[in-house]
Order: structure tokens, then sequence, then C-alpha cells
């Protein structure tokens, strides 16, 4: 693995494409259509992008990255009925990648709560409901948005697609990633290269850099510009737009000095929406090139395997 690390490069801020989400609610239909299309473009040459201009309070941020450091500093026993579980158990505290398969590969802890259709949280610390509440409502509503700009840019019926994603009972897992410092970071990552399983995974970060990912076949590492939220696309929106936005397959290095610490939301399709390539991109020219599948079984084959890359994809591929 050391390897890998020789051929990152660093993406400076300036390069990674830049969506200005108040331009896509309250810009003028120039300035919105210029966004929806600078959007377009960044799903399909990088799957990834920061978004500035989102207000999300930086106050709201640094509670809910406080209060998941709260909940990973309870004790053992306090952590235990969340411990161990289904990868479909609404609230689950592990390390690794799946603490039951991969011990040792990933040097990280992670906490991930189902926090919408059905909203669940953690009774200690005390204030984490409320925060979790208010942060999982916000981050939703931005990713909601920039997916409805995305359909936009795909040229496909908003309404059409929503209603077979059942976008209203869309998944939401709001997932925190604690890599501890490290201190031969060259040969033990802190996750493993993957794609995401939903539609955009939205991150943000303890101000501690780390995480890369692959842009036309090399590493790069990610700097946000401050306050940014980085987005990237994932498998489900690969599946949807028949390959047209391929999820990005990304990666965490290790700090050898300080903790890192990642809030990461993932809004995919109802649990139980079968997803397949939206028929207005499927066509003589570009055949299928995937196949449905529920999203729950889905998530539930790629939560429960190691983590190969994008071998989850292969489930559903024609
Ligand atoms: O911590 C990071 O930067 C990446 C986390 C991640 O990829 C994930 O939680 O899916
Ligand atoms: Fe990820």
């Amino acid at each position: 693995m050391a390897s890998f690390i020789s051929h990152t490069e660093l993406v400076a801020e300036e390069i990674i494409p830049t969506i200005d989400f108040g331009l896509l609610l309250n810009g003028t239909p120039d300035e919105r259509s210029d966004m929806v299309q600078a959007l377009a473009k960044a799903c399909e040459d990088w799957g990834f992008f920061m978004v500035v201009n989102h207000g999300m309070p930086d106050q709201l941020r640094d509670e809910m990255l406080e209060a998941f450091k709260t909940l990973f500093d309870l004790s053992n026993d306090e952590k235990r009925p969340y411990v161990g579980g289904h990868v479909l158990d609404p609230i689950r505290i592990g390390t690794g990648f799946n603490s039951k398969i991969d011990i040792g590969k990933c040097w990280r802890h992670y906490a991930k709560i189902f926090v919408h259709p059905e909203f669940h949280s953690v009774p200690k610390p005390l204030n984490f409901r409320n925060i979790s509440q208010e942060y999982s409502k916000c981050t939703r509503a931005i990713g909601l948005e920039l997916l409805k700009a995305i359909w936009e840019g795909l040229g496909i019926d908003e309404s059409r697609v929503k209603e077979a994603l059942k976008l209203d009972s869309c998944f939401q897992i709001l997932v925190a990633n604690l890599y501890p410092p490290y201190p031969n970071s060259g040969t033990t990552f802190g996750f493993l290269p993957h794609s995401d399983h939903g539609l955009v995974t939205l991150l943000y970060q303890n101000g501690v850099d780390g995480l890369q990912i692959k842009h036309k076949d090399r590493w790069m590492y990610v700097k946000p510009a401050p306050n940014s939220i980085l987005v990237n696309t994932g498998d489900h929106l690969e599946i949807l737009s028949n390959g047209k936005y391929k999820s990005v397959l990304h990666r965490a290095e290790l700090n050898s000095e300080v903790a890192r610490m990642s809030v990461v939301t993932v809004i995919g399709p109802a649990l139980d929406a079968i997803v397949e390539p939206i028929p207005d991109l499927v066509n003589e020219a570009s055949p299928a090139v995937f196949r449905g599948m529920k999203y729950r079984d889905y998530l539930e084959q790629q939560q429960s395997n190691s983590l190969v890359e994008k071998g989850a994809l292969n489930l559903v591929r024609l």
C-alpha cells in the first residue's frame, strides 16, 4: 500500500469543482442554469465537488463533531448495546470497516446512526439528539436540493425520479469516523479505497486533512476550502444514471500527530425502492448496464462484505 502514497498528488482547493449553493437556491435563472451545468460537469468529470454558501451554520458542524467525540469517549459499557450488531441495525458503534470481518485493516472507530425516514439517536451525550436531528435535517435539505439540480442537469423529470426512488422517504445515515494518530501512516489507512452506496455523500472534517480521491487514475489529496462541505457521488447515482455519473473511489489517510474526525451523511433512495437506470437514459445506443435491485439488499451486501474498491456494483452490473 505504501506505493499508493508516492503517486498521491495534492489537489489544490482551486482545482476541485466548486458549487455555489446560494446560486442554485436564490440565483437568477441564468445563474442557476450555469450552476446546474457546473454541477453536471463536476458529477461527470470528478464525482466529487465542494459546496460553498450552503447556509449550514459553522456552530452546528462544530457541535456535531464535538457530540460524536463525546460519544466515542463514553465507557465501553455505555457503548456496548450498539457494538457488534447487524449491518441494518439503526445504531452501530465499531472499529475498522465492519468490525466483524476486517479487524486491523482500517485504523478507524465509527458510529453509524440511521436518521431518516425514522430518526434514531443515542441517549448520551444528552445534547446528541437535538444536535444530530438539526444536523441531519440541514444536510438532508442540502443533499436533496443538490439532487434536484442533478436531475435537472441530466435532463430527467424530477417528479418521476422522486417517485421511482421514493425520495420523500429517502434513507439517510449519519456516520462519524474517528482516526486516532498513527505513527506509520504510509502503510496503514484509516479507510481503504471504496465508493459510497447512496446517491450523494456530504462530508465535514475536523480541520485535519486526510481524504483522498481517485481522479483520472491518480490518487489525490483533498484540501477543502474553509467551511465548505465535500460531496461525492455514490453507487446509486451511477446505477440510476446508467453509468454516466460514476461513484468516486476514495480513501482516508492517517495522520501521525493528531486525531482526524469526519462526519459523513449518506443520502440514498428509500430502502425499499428498487433502483435501476432511469428509462430516459437508456436507449439503443446506450443500453442498460445495471439491473434493478432493492436498495436495502444492496446496502446489506455492501456493508456485510470486506470492502474491495467498487466491487459492490458488480452485484447489479449486467
Ligand atoms: O473520513 C473520510 O475522509 C472518509 C470517510 C468515508 O469515506 C466514509 O465514511 O464513507
Ligand atoms: Fe466513503
